[in-house]
């Protein structure tokens, strides 16, 4: 299976949220970082078909998704970052709803839906109202509702915004699981979403594409741009006006930065092993989320 994105640009009156973007993906999760109005929910939107490109086409296995139409959204699974759950509806009956409303047929559905509360592990669950389910788990009934369909291509939007760090954990090895014969491309500016379970991280700042790496090297890529600088606690405005300044720790009266930067930034600076926050403050000079 071949996911290939060919010269897509998508502006919104003069405001340019995608510029030719050009990338070719198979199966595997697939991570698309960015900061705020970077461009990844447009991005996602024109894969899961619901917004067309102003220019450049998507083509799945050759095949332009505008012309396979129903047939490409039959293979599509998509969680966006804002999906309505009906909150009095158990996750089962919320689930055979959307099965109807997709049109599977009322025995498959009951399969499906077995199926896919089992994969998100919230068979248990099935008969618990969904308004009273906490945030991971409304998230894992976003994802049984778009994997109803049996879909070659999930597409989450900011899957792990808003969990807390085990529901994030859970979430994120679910999403890995799912992504052994799919395509997943998830969006985030949560570093620490992509770390494990990304194969390929793409970058995407102001609506360009700038990088798509595995993670590994894309920290190796900036392997000799991590620093500590010991200084007192005056200096650090200095170096904060100067440079892009991550953790900066107390030690006795002394004072540890640690910062990103292409030249060495004191004659004392020690080099660092390089880590995602950095990535993330090296590309988007923001604090790390
Ligand atoms: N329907 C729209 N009308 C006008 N401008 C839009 C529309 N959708 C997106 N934009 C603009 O396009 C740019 C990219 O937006 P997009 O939502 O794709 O970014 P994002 O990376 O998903 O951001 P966030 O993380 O905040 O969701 C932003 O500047 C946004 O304001």
């Amino acid at each position: 299976m071949n996911l290939t994105i060919e010269k897509v640009s998508k502006s919104f009156g003069d405001k340019k949220a995608l510029r030719n973007i050009n990338l070719e993906i198979t199966t595997g999760v697939y991570a698309i970082l960015g900061a705020n109005g970077s461009g990844k929910t447009t991005l996602m939107r024109i894969l899961a078909s619901v917004m067309k490109p102003c220019s450049g086409r998507v083509l799945l296995d050759g095949q332009d998704i505008t012309i396979m139409g129903q047939k490409y959204r039959d293979v599509i699974g998509y969680l966006p970052q804002h999906v309505g759950l009906y909150k009095n509806f158990t996750a089962e009956k919320f689930l055979l709803y959307i099965a109807a409303l997709k049109g599977i047929s009322n025995e498959r559905a009951r399969k499906k839906v077995n199926e896919v509360l089992e994969l998100v592990g919230l068979s248990e669950h099935r008969k618990g109202r969904v308004g009273k389910f906490s945030g991971g788990m409304k998230r894992r009934v976003g994802i049984a509702q778009a994997l109803l369909n049996d879909p070659k291509i999930l597409i989450v939007d900011e899957p792990t915004a808003g969990l807390d760090p085990k529901e994030r954990i859970r979430f994120r090895n679910l999403l890995s699981e799912i992504a052994s014969n799919r395509i997943v491309l998830l969006s985030t500016h949560i570093v620490s979403d992509i770390e494990y379970i990304a194969k390929e991280v793409l970058i995407l700042k102001e609506g360009q594409l700038i990088q798509k790496q595995p993670p590994l090297d894309l920290l190796k890529g900036i392997e000799d741009k991590v620093w500590t600088v010991t200084v007192s606690e005056n200096e650090i405005t200095h170096f904060q006006s100067m440079y892009k300044v991550g953790n900066i720790t107390r030690v006795e009266n002394k004072v540890q930065l640690r910062i990103v930067s292409d030249t060495k930034p004191h004659q004392n600076a020690m080099n660092e092993n390089p880590n995602l926050e950095d990535l993330y403050l090296y590309y988007f000079d923001e604090e790390v989320a």
